[in-house]
């Protein structure tokens, strides 16, 4: 598979603030990619440098192999929605679409109306004094009419309530597979957007903490349940990212785990359960591996929104 952005031992400094430290990962073409971690851990940060909207520190990035910094011809190919995009304050939401194609040679006019009709936005209405949601949607808009052969949403849902984020990814999908391209898109919500990544790229703390495709993070993820110690006993010598007690009993939460691990532990008499994707992400980068009595043993998180 070909490689649309290459980043090489990357570091972007702010004073005595390593927002990124030393990163190496690439994004593959025709793929869509999440960028996930938790608050401040680096990703608007990453896609700034990717979009050539700050300067490295130190380290490389290619996008379609050329440097994104003040390259016209890399940047024409790329659309990067925000979530805090500025609009002219006279701009009506009509002004954002006659604008656009401008910026994206590729961008469709007649599925950026049907995009308007499905968010139920009004096109005379100023882009200042939509909602929060409202503003969102035209980001997720222009972003999908784009068709920019990279297209990287940061957050692009902030306030867009669940039928339009249901919209935004049933229309993401139908469009990627007419029109493959390369998509990033950083989000809390890794449960909603799990099934339509390819691969997750996490950062934790300004370093790649997961570079990997999706299905083969979580065929490699387990709970393991049952009475505390016959799951101590299983569990011993094996990469344990979380244990969660309910008195006597214990879940705890694998890695690396086969296919003979699954039979064995039915076989001790264990209950084995699927890991969701952000479940292993946040085991992964909340830095606890051990949950205190209180929390259930084998409890998905409450919520959705996890790592906000
Ligand atoms: N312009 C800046 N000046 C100083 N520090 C900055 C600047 N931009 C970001 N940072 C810091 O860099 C770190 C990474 O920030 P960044 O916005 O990339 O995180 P994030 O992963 O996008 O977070 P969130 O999920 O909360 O949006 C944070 O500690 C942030 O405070």
């Amino acid at each position: 598979m070909t490689t649309a952005v290459e980043v090489t031992g990357l570091t972007k400094r702010y004073r005595s603030l390593t927002a990124v430290g030393d990163v190496t990962f690439r994004i593959r073409e025709h793929a869509i990619t999440g960028l996930l971690g938790r608050n401040g851990a680096g990703k608007t940060t990453l896609m700034r440098l990717i979009t050539g909207q700050e300067f490295a520190t130190r380290g490389e990035i290619r996008l379609f192999g050329e440097p994104p910094v003040e390259n016209a011809r890399v940047l024409s190919r790329t659309c990067f929605i925000s979530e805090s995009q500025r609009y002219p304050d006279d701009f009506r939401v009509k002004h954002v679409l006659a604008s656009a194609p401008r910026f994206f040679a590729q961008w469709d006019a007649d599925f950026a109306d049907e995009l308007v009709t499905a968010f139920r936005l009004n096109r005379r209405q100023l882009v200042k004094k939509l909602s929060r949601g409202q503003r969102s949607a035209v980001g997720v808009i222009v972003g999908l009419a784009s068709r920019a052969p990279l297209t990287i949403f940061d957050e692009p849902y902030l306030g867009l309530d669940a039928v339009a984020r249901q919209i935004f990814y049933d229309r993401l999908l139908a469009d990627y597979s007419e029109h493959p391209r390369t998509v990033i898109i950083s989000t809390h919500l890794i449960d909603e957007i799990a099934h339509l990544l390819e691969y997750a790229v996490v950062i934790d703390d300004g370093r790649i903490a997961i570079d990997s495709p999706v299905e083969s993070l979580t065929a490699a993820a387990a709970t393991i349940a049952g009475t505390a110690e016959s799951v101590e006993r299983f569990v011993a010598g094996r990469t344990v990212v979380h244990r969660a007690r309910l008195g006597g009993l214990l879940s705890a939460t694998l890695d690396g785990v086969t296919d003979a691990d699954r039979a064995a532990a039915r076989d001790a008499g264990l209950e084995v359960g699927p890991v969701s994707l952000q479940e292993l992400i946040v085991r992964r980068t909340s830095g606890d591996a051990n949950t205190p009595d209180s929390a259930a043993a084998g409890a998905a998180p409450e919520t959705t929104e996890v790592t906000r």
